[in-house]
C-alpha cells in the first residue's frame, strides 16, 4: 500500500515545472510528495508552495521547499493534493486530514489540480468513506440537523453523524482555521452535485469534503506502477 503512495507520488512531479507556484496538498501521500519535490528542489528546480495547513507547511520547510504567502500571491500553476476517494467522474471526498476548506481554497485557485491516491481510494460510488463537513462549533446541532436533511434530500443513505475527535481524546478536533469537523455517514452518494449543492446552501457549514469540477488529473498509484488519467473539459 505505501509503494501504491509512493509511485502516485513520484507520478506527479511530472507535472510539476521550473518557475511554477504550486499548492501543496495534505495528508500522507501529499507528504510524500513533498518529500520527493524536496529532492528537486535540492537538484535546483525553483518552485514554491502555498501550504494546505500547518502540518504541510512544516513538513514543506522541512523539505526544503520554499513556501509563499496565500495572501500574497496572485496564481497558482498546479496543485498536487490526496483524497480519501475518487469516482469515475473524478469528483471526490476529502478532508479525512480535517484541511478541506483550506484545501478546497487552494485547489479552487489552480489552474490544475493532479490528485494522487492509492487504489483503494478509487470507488463506483462515493459515500463509503464518511464526508467530512467543516461547521462553526456555533448552533452545531441545528447545523448538524440541517446536513442530515440535504443528505437525505439528495439521495444519500445518510445515517450517524459525528464530531470528530482529537486522536488523545482530549476534546473536539478543531482545524486550522478553528473551526470543527462533522463526519457524516452516507454509504452512497448518488448525485454528489446536488449533495454539494445542497450543503453549500447551510449557513453553519464552512465547506465541505465533496470537490466538484476541481480535479483534472487523478494519479493512481498500485504496487509496481501508476495509472495517469486525466479529464478533458472542452
Ligand atoms: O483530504 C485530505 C486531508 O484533509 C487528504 O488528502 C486525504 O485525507 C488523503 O489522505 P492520505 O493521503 O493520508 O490517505
Amino acid at each position: 500500500m505505501s509503494n501504491a503512495k509512493e509511485n502516485a507520488a513520484l507520478a506527479a512531479l511530472d507535472f510539476v515545472e521550473d518557475g511554477m507556484m504550486l499548492g501543496l496538498g495534505s495528508g500522507s501521500t501529499a507528504e510524500i510528495f513533498l518529500e520527493h519535490l524536496g529532492e528537486r528542489v535540492a537538484g535546483g528546480l525553483r518552485v514554491q508552495g502555498v501550504p494546505t495547513s500547518a502540518r504541510t507547511a512544516q513538513v514543506a520547510t522541512e523539505n526544503g521547499i520554499p513556501l509563499a504567502d496565500a495572501n500574497k500571491i496572485e496564481r497558482i500553476h498546479l496543485t498536487i493534493d490526496g483524497a480519501d476517494e475518487v469516482n469515475p467522474e473524478f469528483c471526490l471526498i476529502k478532508g479525512g486530514g480535517a484541511c478541506l476548506l483550506r484545501e478546497k481554497i487552494i485547489a479552487h485557485a489552480s489552474e490544475r489540480m493532479v490528485v494522487i491516491a492509492d487504489d483503494r481510494k478509487m470507488v463506483d460510488v462515493l459515500g463509503a468513506f464518511p464526508l467530512p463537513i467543516e461547521v462553526d462549533p456555533f448552533g452545531m446541532a441545528l447545523t448538524a440537523e440541517k446536513i442530515y436533511q440535504a443528505l437525505i434530500k439528495s439521495g444519500c443513505e445518510a445515517g450517524q453523524t459525528v464530531l470528530r475527535q482529537k486522536k488523545d481524546g482530549s476534546g473536539p478536533l478543531v482545524t486550522d482555521g478553528g473551526h470543527y469537523i462533522l463526519d457524516s455517514r452516507c454509504r452512497k452518494i448518488p448525485k454528489p452535485a446536488d449533495t454539494a449543492d445542497l450543503l453549500s446552501r447551510i449557513p453553519g457549514v464552512m465547506e465541505h469534503g465533496l470537490f466538484i469540477d476541481l480535479a483534472d488529473v487523478i494519479v493512481i498509484g498500485e504496487t509496481d506502477h501508476a495509472k495517469v488519467m486525466e479529464l478533458s473539459r472542452e
